[in-house]
């Protein structure tokens, strides 16, 4: 007969001393349930007024699904209850849960906890409980200590599909010719991380212009690659994101350029979700790159309020950038790690 094992927790956020003990675990059954403990109220609570961003209970399932993907001994399952926090928790209800969801008799259960033998004793007589790690040497951490202390400080300890999820998004925004790309390539390199190209501009390159020739296709065009753009350079970001333009800037060009505005582009710029907003005032030299054409002082001037209007009418809390291109790189850089706490 098949051995079978759980190993539960909440996960709140997975980090590598839980992936070291699913590993390990996965090794001493023939069948591992991972099973994830979750309560709207008692999660909520654990985060509240801490350092990290709500995880819900979709993500930490996803991160555990995405973790034992092509572990074929194993399964996620998920087990809700309503208390509050730790201390409320009933573990006897919560034992019949996992084992109503389990389905057959379980014979190890496994944890890195010592103090939690002699509940398991109690709760599941004909299963062992096997301790793993209790010391946490392999990986000294706790999901306690990194909701206290921040995920930032601890990222090494975090998987990197758990890492995408934390990635700051900075996006730098503005008219033309104030700076954006090399700012937003000069922060990249600064916090050796990924950054985004502004598809707009790729697009133009490839179309060898850019007056007379887009029709409203284009701009549905840019707004939907950058995004996917966005996710690419998510998953390979060190912490932080630095994102040169995004939708309403896009929609900010279709009104230019084709006098409309585009319901495509609308609804990306609807879903956008920026940690930080930099806005780059135009007051650096007009360069000139063969790509440009609002140039003029008052054109330029105009535009700008034009531009600073859409996303005020979004809602948009922008932080204004002016001054020289060192100033502006030292404003930038202590925004950024003001958001990462550095
Ligand atoms: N009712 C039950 O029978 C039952 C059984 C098991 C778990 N649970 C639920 O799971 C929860 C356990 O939550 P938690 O906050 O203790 O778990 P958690 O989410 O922090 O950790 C999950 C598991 O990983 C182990 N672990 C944590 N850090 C580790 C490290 N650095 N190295 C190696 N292993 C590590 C833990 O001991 C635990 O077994 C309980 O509060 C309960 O909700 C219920």
């Amino acid at each position: 007969m098949n051995s079978v094992g759980f190993i539960g927790g909440k996960f709140l956020p997975l980090h590598m001393g839980h992936v070291y003990a699913i590993v390990k675990a996965a090794c001493m059954c023939d069948e591992l349930y991972v099973v994830l403990s979750y309560s709207k109220a008692r999660d909520a609570a654990l985060c509240k007024d801490l350092k990290v961003k709500e995880m819900s209970r979709e993500i930490r399932h996803r991160w555990l699904t995405q973790l034992t993907r092509d572990m074929e001994n194993v399964r996620v399952i998920k087990v809700e209850d309503t208390y509050d926090s730790d201390e409320t928790y009933n573990w006897e209800e919560g034992a019949w849960q996992i084992k109503k969801a389990i389905g057959k008799p379980i014979n190890y259960i496994f944890s890195s906890e010592n103090s939690y033998g002699e509940i398991f004793t109690r709760l599941y007589p004909e299963a062992k409980h096997v301790v793993i790690d209790s010391a946490r040497h392999r990986y000294p951490i706790s999901a306690t200590k990194i909701r206290a202390e921040g995920v930032y400080k601890h990222w090494e300890m975090l998987p990197d599909f758990v890492r995408s999820y934390f990635i700051k998004k900075v996006v730098i925004v503005g008219t033309e010719s104030c700076g954006k790309s090399t700012l937003t390539q000069y922060l990249a390199k600064l916090y050796n991380t990924t950054y985004v190209e502004e598809y707009g501009r790729t697009i133009c390159e490839e179309l060898g212009g850019y007056e007379d020739i887009l029709t409203k296709d284009i701009f549905s065009q840019i707004a939907y690659k950058h995004k996917v753009l966005e996710y690419e350079a998510y998953k390979k970001a060190n912490k932080v994101v630095f994102i040169d333009t995004e939708a309403i800037v896009t929609q900010y060009y279709s009104e230019l350029c084709l006098g409309e505005s585009n319901p495509v582009v609308d609804s990306v710029a609807e879903d956008q979700d920026y940690d930080l907003w930099i806005y780059l005032e135009p007051d650096v030299q007009w360069v000139n790159d063969g790509l440009r054409t609002y140039g003029e002082e008052k054109t330029r001037h105009e535009n700008n309020l034009k531009l600073k209007e859409m996303l005020k009418n979004r809602k948009i809390e922008f932080v204004s950038v002016r001054g020289t291109y060192i100033e502006r790189l030292n404003k930038s850089v202590d925004l950024v790690n003001k958001l990462l706490e550095i």
